[in-house]
């Protein structure tokens, strides 16, 4: 299997409204592409897609081999990390930091699946190797925004998956607890056989250079996908937003504003 996303065609509607029209989008394994869109472009709703929460209305859509109409979606979200701030609302606040990381597992909320104390124990030496040890016997309500979002990442590990979808994460977090992040993501960009990454930012800053491929979309449509290199200039992008763009980059990072 090469392939993670096969996006051939696919719509999505509600009533009257195409929330995503005619998408044409693959994505190979271990490729990490960033996400770039204004609210409401349909950013969220691909992502929900791609987990299997929603279904194309025409169109074939295929994750990781898993055909949508023909596939088991449980099974396959087993292999899909997921770490956005949606999932902070369903989460039980009560539950220990280290029973959420292992429900990653079984892509469950909370734990009703039997697990082993090999199972727990792997849930903590993950957390300890993203740097969460003093997070380990605290409920998840005490947590800071940025150990949540640390928690979340350790969770969406633990099934090792083949596409880690990172939903804005670093929302919320202050301008070093960010790049702590940054740098936790950059190094799971760097695993062998790391998984597939796909991250939705609105700040081109957070786009570290492992994310080497760029999805712009717009009102429900691609307006270009393809290389960093080549989407990432101020022409393309102001094209894009339909405002001037300013931009300043050095070799690591790029930062937008409107002019
Ligand atoms: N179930 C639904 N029924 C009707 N409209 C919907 C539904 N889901 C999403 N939309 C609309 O589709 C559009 C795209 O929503 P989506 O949440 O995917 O945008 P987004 O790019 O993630 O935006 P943001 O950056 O603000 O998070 C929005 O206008 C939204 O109101």
């Amino acid at each position: 299997m090469d392939q993670v996303l096969n996006f051939d065609h696919v719509s999505f509607q509600r009533g009257t409204r195409t929330i995503l029209n005619n998408i044409n989008w693959q994505v190979k394994k271990r490729e990490n592409w960033a996400i770039l869109g204004l609210n409401g472009a349909g950013k969220t709703t691909l992502l929900k897609m791609i987990h299997g929460d929603i279904w194309p209305t025409s169109g074939k859509l295929t994750v990781l081999d898993h055909l949508f109409g023909q596939t088991n979606i449980p099974q396959l979200r087993r292999s899909i990390g997921w770490v956005s701030n949606a999932l902070q609302d369903w989460l039980h606040p009560g539950d220990l930091v280290e029973q959420i990381v292992l429900s990653g597992k079984f892509a469950s909320i909370g734990l009703y699946e039997k697990y082993t104390s090999l199972d727990l124990q792997s849930a903590c030496e993950l957390l300890i190797r993203l740097g969460g040890k003093k997070l380990l016997g605290k409920t998840y309500r005490v947590l800071s925004q940025g150990e949540r979002q640390l928690v979340l990442i350790a969770r969406a590990l633990m099934a090792k998956p083949k596409l880690l979808i990172l939903d804005e994460p670093c929302n919320g977090l202050d301008l070093f607890a960010r790049e702590r992040l940054l740098n936790k993501i950059a190094t799971i960009s760097q695993l062998p056989n790391h998984p597939a990454l796909l991250l939705v930012s609105h700040y081109t800053e957070e786009l570290l250079p492992c994310f080497t491929n760029l999805l712009l979309l717009k009102k429900g449509e691609i307006y270009a996908a393809g290389s960093r290199q080549r989407l990432l200039t101020a022409s393309m992008l102001t094209n894009f937003y339909a405002a001037p763009i300013r931009i300043i980059e050095d070799s690591q990072r790029v930062i937008i504003y409107p002019k």
